[in-house]
């Protein structure tokens, strides 16, 4: 499946290790994910390169090809929210996934579109499970 990874970027990069975990384990079972460049770790000075509106224009193309979306949203992101709204509006499925003591915003927490599941994880074993059950739905 083509998957667009969601992750935060200017809302801080904690998360990093967990969206390269997301993002191999995706690769490593035959998906394409369109938007690895959340996973790199030199993705600010990459993407430094880009004028904004090249940046904005992609990720949507990106949006437009995907049949999924995995957003990790246990950072306040702008860019995650908006991708994941974006993503309610094509219709595809989004499985967002959380750490426990993670302050996530009500507007994933509170949302009953049924095109989206919140899972939250401690581990990445849990993850790899999470990851495993919403890819065998389709
Ligand atoms: O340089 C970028 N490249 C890029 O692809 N994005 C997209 C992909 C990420 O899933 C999301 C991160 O948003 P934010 O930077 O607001 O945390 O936005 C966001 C930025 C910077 O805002």
């Amino acid at each position: 499946m083509k998957i667009f990874l969601s992750g935060s970027i200017r809302g801080g990069r904690q998360m990093l290790p967990t969206y390269q975990f997301i993002c191999g384990y995706l690769r490593s079972n035959g998906h394409e994910v369109l938007s690895w460049h959340v996973a790199h770790d030199g993705v600010e000075a990459t993407e430094s390169l880009m004028s904004e509106s090249q940046i904005y224009e992609r990720d949507m193309g990106f949006l437009r090809e995907s049949e999924c979306m995995i957003a990790e949203v246990s950072l306040a992101s702008t860019g995650v929210g908006y991708e994941v709204c974006s993503a309610i509006k094509k219709g595809i499925p989004i499985l967002c996934v959380h750490k426990p003591d993670a302050n996530v915003s009500a507007m994933i927490l509170g949302n009953t579109n049924c095109n989206v599941i919140v899972k939250d994880y401690s581990g990445n074993e849990d993850l790899e499970v999470i990851l495993r059950e919403f890819l065998a739905s389709f």
